[in-house]
């Protein structure tokens, strides 16, 4: 099975602030692969490193085989054209209709002529059950409503890779479910391969075929979403079955309780 993309001894810095260190990743074509793990662990910079925003100071991130940093500025700009990128808060342009949304990167990236971009449009609302809604304006719908327009948005160029950054942030129960079963069956539908970032563990976990977890930048476990409930990593089980203390302490480190009250031997 090949590999969309392919993550080789990658080491980050923000800076002088490290965030990803030694990372090993692979990402096969046709399949959802989850990359999980608490805030600030350096989930969105792996999708800025696999989009070219931003590069590596050690190690390499391919697509389709070709290293990212390696591309020119066109270059870039035609892999990420068969990239679709669904934001945090994936926002809308509030100005827009519905259906002008979805149209937003077809205008931009192709010479379709109107009436393709009318059935292409109407398709990918179809897809995502909101081909009634195309007229509507995004302050008129629901929140779980505007995040299906921001996917049939991602996916209006059929995209080869399709990066999710927090899909269910901000959902109710039902809308994350039914966002994740659609992230799924687009990707089924259109061949593709989707790199599902969060933190959600039950939505992630029902539609992934993998998972990465991720701590203070680097993998700390991987598996299919059974082997990762089966397992006896400390951080993998605090993560999973959101214990309040493990791995991942409470408290923010600083003196002790006693230092703290003047108690006890503490001045
Ligand atoms: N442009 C930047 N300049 C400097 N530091 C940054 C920049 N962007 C992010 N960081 C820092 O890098 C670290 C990793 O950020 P990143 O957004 O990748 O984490 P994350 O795992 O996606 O977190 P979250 O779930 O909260 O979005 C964080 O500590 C963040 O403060």
């Amino acid at each position: 099975m090949s590999n969309i993309v392919e993550i080789r001894d990658l080491h980050f810095s923000y800076g002088q602030r490290p965030i990803l260190s030694g990372l090993h990743m692979d990402f096969p074509q046709g399949k959802v692969i989850a990359v999980m793990g608490g805030s600030g662990s350096g989930k969105t910079t792996i999708l800025r490193l696999i989009g070219g925003q931003v590069q590596p100071q050690r190690g390499s991130v391919s697509v389709n085989g070709q290293t990212v940093a390696s591309l020119s500025t066109s270059g870039l700009y035609e892999m990420r054209r068969r990239m679709g990128m669904l934001f945090q808060h994936g926002a809308l342009f509030t100005d827009l209709s519905v259906f002008e949304n979805v149209a937003f990167p077809l205008r931009e990236h192709t010479d379709l002529p109107e009436e393709t971009i009318h059935d292409l449009v109407l398709m990918k609302l179809h897809a995502v059950g909101l081909r009634g809604a195309a007229q509507l304006r995004p302050a008129e719908i629901s929140g779980g409503m505007a995040r299906r327009v921001a996917l049939a948005r991602a996916i209006a160029l059929d995209p080869q890779l399709i990066m999710y950054d927090e899909p269910f942030a901000g959902l109710d129960p039902i809308s994350m479910g039914v966002t994740a079963n659609l992230i799924r069956r687009l990707n089924d539908v259109l061949g593709s391969t989707s790199i599902l970032v969060s933190h959600d563990v039950h939505e992630s976990f029902a539609i992934a075929d993998y998972v990465y977890f991720l701590s203070k930048g680097s993998i700390v476990a991987s598996g299919t979403p059974a082997e990762m409930l089966a397992s006896e990593d400390p951080f993998v089980k605090q993560f999973v079955h959101a214990e309040p203390d493990g791995p991942v302490p409470f408290h923010y480190p600083g003196r002790s309780l006693a230092e703290d009250f003047g108690l006890g031997g503490g001045r």
